[in-house]
């Protein structure tokens, strides 16, 4: 059978059956759309998709985020298309693509043609034991085109956004004595006070026995060239964007190992990173959020097999791997429902990001 057999035999389960198969094992790894699973490393964000089930992992190791409704889907979905486009000569953009996840285009269960996703480079990937937090920045978390109810909702939520710049909306963090991960839901974020902050983020970085500060100081390095980026650009404003902090928890080597890329075949992407850039002026026009109590968890590494070697040499960034200290920490920006064309510096973002590094730095002295 060709491999397009095979997925249409895969992907051919109904819902139905996948509910009844679940429900009559109790199944916690649930294998969804074409050999997708849910994402166990997903720390905050919208539960949406099947089941609620949030951000899907391909089998080849990308990561499927399912656009959201319009206008905050096809503007996030613009947004990452006129940063890898092929043909993009813009530097500020291609200076940004290294601060994003590498982007595969859009994709689409056979079956659903109506479900689109956003393929990803998954950025806990290379990690054996991956310490994973979710920073919102910026001083407003609402985009200027948001009504007054979603304003007010937005500020009531944590009305020192303004004066802090961020908020840590989830994180793990693994613990080493007990080989199990600590997580912290967007409560524990807006539970911190000016007071409480420093602390309150420094739980980040313990894995039970001490501090890990070389993980604070290269973290700190990575936030600083995303800050000397913003302090270059003027094309755009990101409101209730995020970093993405990931950090090395296993004590031992970092996970080198390149497995064989997935059948190539088992892939039916659609829309490739395209071609031409596309106006952000046009995505202008105008499910519920994971929420996860404290609680700690045993350890499950979450990788699955395959690569997306081949796919990283055809957006010409297969060659830029490198191993060394500073793999052992990534610093990415994600979430851009709410990216838009502007000609000022984005000031709101880089106070975010100068509090979110004074804080770091303070860590590190005490
Ligand atoms: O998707 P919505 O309209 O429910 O709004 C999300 C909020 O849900 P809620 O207002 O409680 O219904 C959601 O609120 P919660 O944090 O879940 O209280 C977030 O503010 C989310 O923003 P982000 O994805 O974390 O950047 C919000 O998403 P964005 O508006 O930032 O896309
Ligand atoms: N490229 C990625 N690599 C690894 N994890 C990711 C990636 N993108 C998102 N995630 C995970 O999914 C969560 C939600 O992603 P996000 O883009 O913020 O979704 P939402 O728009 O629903 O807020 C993040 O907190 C993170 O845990």
């Amino acid at each position: 059978m060709s491999a397009d057999g095979q997925i249409m035999d895969s992907s051919s389960r109904t819902l139905e059956k996948l509910e009844n198969e679940n429900n009559k094992n109790g199944s916690v790894k649930q294998v969804l759309l074409d050999g997708c699973v849910p994402f166990s490393h997903q720390v905050a964000g919208h539960k949406c998709g099947i089941n609620n089930t949030g951000v899907l992992q391909h089998p080849d190791g990308t990561i499927l985020k399912q656009l959201q409704a319009p206008p905050r889907g096809p503007r996030e979905m613009n947004f990452y298309t006129q940063v890898f486009a092929k043909d993009c000569t813009d530097k500020r953009l291609l200076d940004l693509q290294q601060h994003l996840p590498k982007f595969y285009g859009t994709w689409m269960p056979r079956e659903s043609p109506h479900e689109l996703y956003l393929k990803l480079e998954d950025v806990t990937r290379r990690f054996l034991r991956p310490c994973i937090m979710d920073v919102k920045i910026g001083r407003r978390s609402y985009d200027p085109f948001a009504s007054k109810e979603k304003r007010e909702e937005q500020i009531s939520k944590y009305p020192l956004m303004e004066e802090i710049g961020f908020l840590l909306l989830g994180m793990r963090v693994y613990q080493i004595n007990s080989d199990s991960y600590i997580t912290h839901d967007q409560f524990y974020g807006r539970s911190l006070g000016k007071d409480t902050l420093k602390y309150g983020l420094s739980r980040f970085f313990h894995n039970g026995q001490e501090l890990q500060r070389h993980a604070v100081s290269l973290i700190i390095s990575k936030i600083r060239s995303i800050l000397r980026w913003f302090e270059i650009q003027t094309e755009l404003h990101f409101y209730a964007s995020s970093l993405l902090l990931v950090y090395e928890g296993s004590p031992h080597t970092i996970n080198k190992s390149k497995h064989k890329p997935a059948d190539p075949a088992t892939e039916h992407q659609q829309g490739e990173p395209q071609s031409k850039a596309l106006s952000f002026q046009s995505s202008l026009t105008h499910s519920r959020p994971y929420c996860h109590d404290i609680q700690h968890e045993r350890n499950t590494n979450g990788k699955h097999g395959g690569s997306i070697e081949e796919q990283d040499e055809e957006i010409g960034m297969g060659d830029k791997k490198q191993f060394g200290q500073e793999e052992t920490v990534e610093v990415k920006m994600i979430d851009f429902a709410h990216v838009f064309p502007s000609d000022s510096p984005d000031e709101s973002y880089m106070y975010g990001l100068r509090n979110l590094l004074s804080t770091l730095e303070q860590i590190l002295k005490d």
